[in-house]
């Protein structure tokens, strides 16, 4: 065995020994640790950057005390990771949700460091959240959840040191409630959080950002393949934020959006969602808060498979859009005997290891979370530009930055992956384009 490979099997098995629970947070991490072996072999200061990067700079763990609309207190977790700031300041959403622990935060803000990097954008890497479940909960209930929340992480964040944003369950409203009260707490007006209403600092197309990227990352991918998004029937997970706007920017593009999901089962719409279906989704989601299969009801043509996913639907791309690991290695065989070609994540980590082992054997386009999801934080970053300037660009500025840093994203990755010899492996190059960004900085910047 060479010496650098000894020596990443001593970092590798000093990170498993380390947090041997944190299976979600060890899943992101042997996912890159593959891709990077080459760069680890080609100079050992890249490997001893990664040891000081797998170490977060600091976890914050808090309590979150509050009462409910009966009176009674509820006691929530509620965690911060600041993982990296060696381009920037800490980046990264929150996320509210019972499965919520430090492992899961830990993955998302390890995944942000390549995500921001990738961007070009000047931001570290950072996540956060509670395992606070916001299900069937008054807007007094999250209003007061997150106020009890910001008033112990405001003291850790800030414009110029960690800027959150939303992810699962914290929407617009979710953003509102922390900034008044980050705001009141501070007594200063700043960027402190990125996904802000449109009235008081937010940015055009950042609602839509995360999904129209993906769309976009999906759209240079198949140009490259020879190929085009024109009639391709896309089966789509979830039902949130970054479903919606993958459906409706697929829509946009000529291909045919036919599902989406919940935790509780998916809808199909055989022929396809229309704008006015989609608008519908989003009525139901956003503003009634319902079930997805509440849609049947509005449409005489959907049918909803209760604790069903719709990888079992026949299409040509899948784009998984609600949570980490959604698609195991028996989906994925599923979805290629269906005929899905291409997987484009929208959600982070959606797919094991083993699924994307699958896609690979198999020759499947395979856009990884960490570059294809990368528009919803761009578009954030764009906003934190907004704010510093105490400016609001108009829609379609934003929107052609976000075209123009998907393609450099897949541009990138490609290149990176060529380079190394791994040419046309997107997750490969992805991994590296975004580590070496991050590993150069950390290595001007000293063993801190
Ligand atoms: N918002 C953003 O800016 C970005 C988000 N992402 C990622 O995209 C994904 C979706 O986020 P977003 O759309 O913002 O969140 P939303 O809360 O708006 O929507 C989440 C969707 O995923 C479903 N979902 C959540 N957890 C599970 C689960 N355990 N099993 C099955 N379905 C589940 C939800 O269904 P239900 O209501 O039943 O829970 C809902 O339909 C996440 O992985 C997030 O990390 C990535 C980049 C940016
Ligand atoms: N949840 C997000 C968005 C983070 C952000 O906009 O800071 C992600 O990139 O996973």
């Amino acid at each position: 065995m060479s010496a650098a490979a000894e020596k990443i099997s001593v970092v590798r098995a000093k990170i498993l020994r380390r947090d041997p629970d944190q299976k979600e947070f060890l899943q992101a991490v042997d996912e890159v640790f593959e891709s990077l072996t080459p760069v680890f072999e080609k100079d050992i200061r890249y490997l001893e950057a990664f040891e000081r990067l797998v170490e977060p700079e600091r976890q914050i763990i808090f309590r979150v005390p509050w009462v409910d609309d009966k009176g009674v207190q509820q006691v929530n977790r509620g965690f911060r990771v600041q993982m990296s700031s060696a381009l920037g300041p800490y980046k990264g959403g929150l996320r509210f949700h019972p499965t919520v622990n430090l492992s899961v935060v830990k993955f998302l803000a390890f995944e942000q460091t390549f995500k921001n990097s990738l961007t070009t954008l000047m931001m570290g890497s950072g996540k956060g959240g509670s395992d606070f479940n916001p299900r069937d909960r008054s807007d007094n209930e999250i209003m007061s959840f997150c106020q009890s929340f910001m008033t112990e992480l405001f003291r850790h964040i800030g414009s110029d040191t960690d800027v959150p944003a939303g992810d699962i369950n914290v929407g617009g409203r979710e953003i509102g409630y922390l900034f008044g009260q980050y705001k009141r707490l501070a007594n200063n007006f700043t960027g402190v959080l990125t996904g802000k209403d449109l009235r008081w600092g937010g940015s055009l197309i950042r609602p839509e950002a995360t999904g129209y990227g993906c769309v976009y990352f999906a759209k240079n991918y198949l140009a490259y393949k020879g190929e085009s998004l024109e009639g391709k029937r896309c089966v789509v997970s979830g039902s949130g934020n970054v479903a919606q706007y993958t459906a409706e920017k697929l829509l946009q593009l000529g291909a045919v959006p036919i599902t989406f999901s919940d935790s509780n089962g998916y809808i199909l719409e055989p022929n396809g969602f229309t704008q006015e279906q989609i608008e519908h989704v989003m009525e139901l989601k956003n503003v009634k808060r319902v079930r997805i299969s509440e849609y049947c009801a509005f449409s005489e043509t959907a049918q909803y498979f209760e604790g069903k996913k719709p990888w079992e639907v026949s299409a040509d791309l899948a784009f998984p859009s609600a949570t980490q690991n959604e698609i195991d290695e028996a989906d994925a065989k599923i979805l290629i005997a269906n005929g899905v070609r291409g997987v484009f994540e929208g959600a982070n980590m959606p797919s094991t290891n083993e699924a994307i082992e699958i896609y690979k054997s198999a020759s499947v386009m395979f856009g990884p979370a960490k570059a294809a999801n990368a528009g919803g934080v761009a578009v954030s970053g764009l906003e934190m530009a907004q704010n510093s300037q105490r400016l609001q660009w108009t829609r379609e500025d934003v929107d052609s930055q976000l075209e123009r840093i998907m393609k450099d994203i897949f541009d990138n990755s490609l290149a990176a992956a060529t380079t190394y010899n791994l040419k046309g492996d997107i997750q490969a190059g992805a991994n590296i384009a975004g580590f070496l960004k991050v590993a150069e900085a950390m290595i001007h910047q000293g063993c801190v």
